[in-house]
């Protein structure tokens, strides 16, 4: 079980020269944390949203579990590989932090009594219950990153990748989503944090991957 990069090559524009990522092969165990470390415009959330299935490689493939994301569509990509943006704002619509939770439950067809439970033990797990009715966007940064987190893994996907998590973090709220976090990774569910925060991501990291204008080196830890 793993995410393979083979071949990669992305760019945003028409001009080939232009590549932002250019034959990167990588793999990526679907267990533990693997940190991806990086100067600005190296690429690194470009690799996310490649993992993710958002955008497409321009030349190569990315396979999760063997499965090409060219071949799946989004939401098969989103049952398997769940993907916090950098700024949890982009990804919040309901109404309210309760719908947010359980929106995807629904569309997937879930019974509402599996719901309510379902959406109660995220409430829980995330200090959330005095919030279940409030309007998302009044919401403080890390109660917004935690419902965004909490509406990711009420789908139950094997894999997380987090772009930038502890940005606006005060020291209290990292502490306490390396918590979650290291949760988580003893719940077997795998790992990608791209951060410019070294000492947040190596504390639990197994694996890190430095990337220089696309190109990966990388070392265990
Ligand atoms: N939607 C886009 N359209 C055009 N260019 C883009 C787009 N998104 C990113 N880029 C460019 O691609 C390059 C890599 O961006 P990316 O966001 O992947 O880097 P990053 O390593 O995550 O940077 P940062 O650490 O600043 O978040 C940058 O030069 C950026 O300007």
């Amino acid at each position: 079980m793993s995410i393979v990069f083979d071949g990669i090559s992305y760019g945003y524009g028409m001009n080939p020269k232009e590549l932002v990522i250019d034959n990167l092969n990588m793999t990526i165990p679907k267990t533990g944390l693997t940190a991806l470390l990086g100067s600005n415009g190296s690429g690194k959330s470009t690799i996310g949203k490649l993992m993710a299935g958002i955008i497409k490689p321009t030349a190569g493939d990315v396979l999760i579990d063997g499965l090409n994301t060219k071949e799946i569509s989004l939401g098969e990509v989103g049952q398997k590989v769940g993907y916090m943006f950098q700024d949890p704002e982009k990804q919040i619509f309901a109404p309210t932090v309760e719908e947010e939770l359980s929106f995807a439950l629904r569309i997937n067809g879930y019974r509402e009594d599996i719901i309510e439970k379902k959406v109660l033990k995220a409430l829980s797990d995330f200090e959330l219950l005095n919030e279940r009715t409030k309007f998302p966007f009044y919401l403080s940064r890390g109660e917004k990153q935690r419902l965004v987190l909490a509406s990711i893994l009420i789908n139950r996907p094997k894999f997380l990748i987090l772009d930038e998590p502890t940005t606006a973090l005060d020291i209290k709220r990292k502490q306490a989503l390396l918590n979650i976090l290291k949760t988580l990774l003893d719940d077997g569910i795998g790992m990608l944090i791209i951060s410019h925060d070294k000492s947040f991501v190596t504390k639990y990291a197994n694996r890190i991957i430095e990337l220089k204008k696309g190109e990966e080196s990388s070392y265990a830890v």
